[in-house]
């Protein structure tokens, strides 16, 4: 513990304020504040672009315990390692006990050092068991961090930023699978997506180009044997041209065969897309525990999730999806799924990063999806990805995956 402690305010809008010590950044902070009661798993919860601008309370009292791991460190497929971006996206976290002493093998520095250099703040000595009860009974609530002689900031409500624009890739980047493991080119749409939402894909054998969130999908997806829409931040309804986009695809008869997978913020998008509703939750679901029930077999699952909005169930309509899950806690929506084409989706994480895998079996599902599509339209010989001579000559360069980076784009 560092001699020299600075005190630090905790303070929610109309609400309670905790004090406490800073042993991030110094810097104040403010945010809409969410809490997640997974026990495990802050350097992946920190850089899941999901929680972009918000103040993250861990409710696991001890945090800080196992330090922080590399950033740097890639996977045979030049994924990042132990992150889910290059990042910390959260503005500031909330803790009860920081764990000044921290150890494990893979760790390179230690939780405070990773928020100073990021420029993330974080206070410790908050009863976050207090500060959690408020924050279930009063609901989504803005919040800030006040460092000891600093002003105050302002509190910050992102229900009206398109936070997807920040993290998505600024420009197509390619992964590729294995050498001769490769059996299917996905295009996946980036709203903010975790590097383990590509892993999950890679290692099953996809060759995966990043798009972009507001890339016209529409005109290029008979280049790819899948499509997948990722998670991201913020208010779906924020992220118009994705819904439109999405929208022209399901609507298009050429491409009435495609398979189709969102998570999270993708599942909220094809909802979107197809006429559904969303709407945010009083506060949120954020917990690697959370059960779901498939609707089509009756199994329950613990899932890994992440989320302040849901879709409207009843707003699907009937003729064309149905409920794919059901959130066993609150009995809100979890998924959805096409009636006559191979289209799914689903509010929780099956890629779980941190959290179970007992619903990775998604993935699969997807690839069989993609399998079938393949058998029927000919398509094995698509792999590597050889582009249609009939695809606009200007898309192309976005599909020469030599020509593209290897890595998403930040700049
Ligand atoms: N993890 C996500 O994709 C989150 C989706 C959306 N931003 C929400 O909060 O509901």
């Amino acid at each position: 513990m560092s001699s020299t402690q600075t005190k630090a305010t905790f303070s929610i809008q109309n609400g309670p304020s905790f004090q406490g010590i800073s042993f991030g950044a110094n810097k104040s902070v403010a945010g809409e504040t969410v809490f997640t009661t997974s026990l495990v798993g802050y350097p992946e919860s920190m850089t899941d672009p999901s929680y972009r601008g918000q103040i993250l309370v861990f409710t696991q009292p001890l945090i800080g315990n196992y330090g922080v791991p590399s950033g740097d460190a890639r996977d045979e497929f030049n994924l990042l390692k132990y992150f889910e971006s290059p990042h910390i996206h959260v503005v500031g976290i909330v803790v009860a006990e920081y764990a000044y002493q921290y150890s494990h093998w893979t760790a390179v520095e230690s939780l405070g050092q990773w928020c100073e250099r990021e420029g993330v703040t974080a206070i410790t000595g908050v009863d976050t068991r207090e500060l959690v009860q408020y924050l279930r009974e009063q609901g989504s609530s803005l919040g800030r961090i006040t460092l000891a002689d600093q002003d105050p900031v302002p509190y910050v409500n992102t229900m009206k930023t398109n936070l997807v624009a920040q993290v998505t890739t600024k420009k197509p980047f390619h992964i590729s699978a294995l050498p001769g493991k490769a059996r299917a080119n996905v295009a996946l749409i980036d709203c903010g997506v975790k590097e383990n939402i590509i892993r999950c894909l890679v290692k099953r054998g996809a060759n995966v180009t990043v798009f972009p969130y507001d890339y016209r999908i529409q005109d290029i997806a008979s280049e790819f044997d899948g499509i997948f829409l990722s998670n991201g931040p913020g208010n779906p309804e924020l992220c118009q041209t994705t819904i439109t986009n999405v929208r022209e695809l399901l609507n298009n008869p050429i491409y009435d065969r495609i398979p189709i997978f969102g998570i999270c913020l993708g599942h909220q998008l094809l909802a979107l897309a197809s006429g559904a509703s969303t709407h945010k939750l009083k506060y949120g679901n954020r917990a690697h525990n959370i059960p779901a029930m498939d609707l089509t077999t009756g199994q329950c699952h613990i899932t890994s999730q992440n989320h302040g909005y849901a879709v409207d169930a009843e707003t699907l309509a009937k003729d064309l999806w149905k409920p794919y899950f059901v959130n066993l806690n609150d009995k809100s929506n979890e998924g959805m799924i096409h009636l006559h084409r191979p289209i799914f989706s689903t509010q929780f994480h099956p890629e779980a990063k941190g959290g179970p895998l007992d619903t990775a079996i998604l993935f699969d599902k997807f690839f069989g999806n993609i399998e079938a599509y393949q058998l029927d339209t000919q398509r094995e010989s698509s792999i590597p990805l050889k582009v249609n001579p009939s695809t606009d000559k200007s898309k192309l360069q976005s599909l020469n995956v030599t020509k593209l980076a290897k890595e998403r784009v930040l700049f």
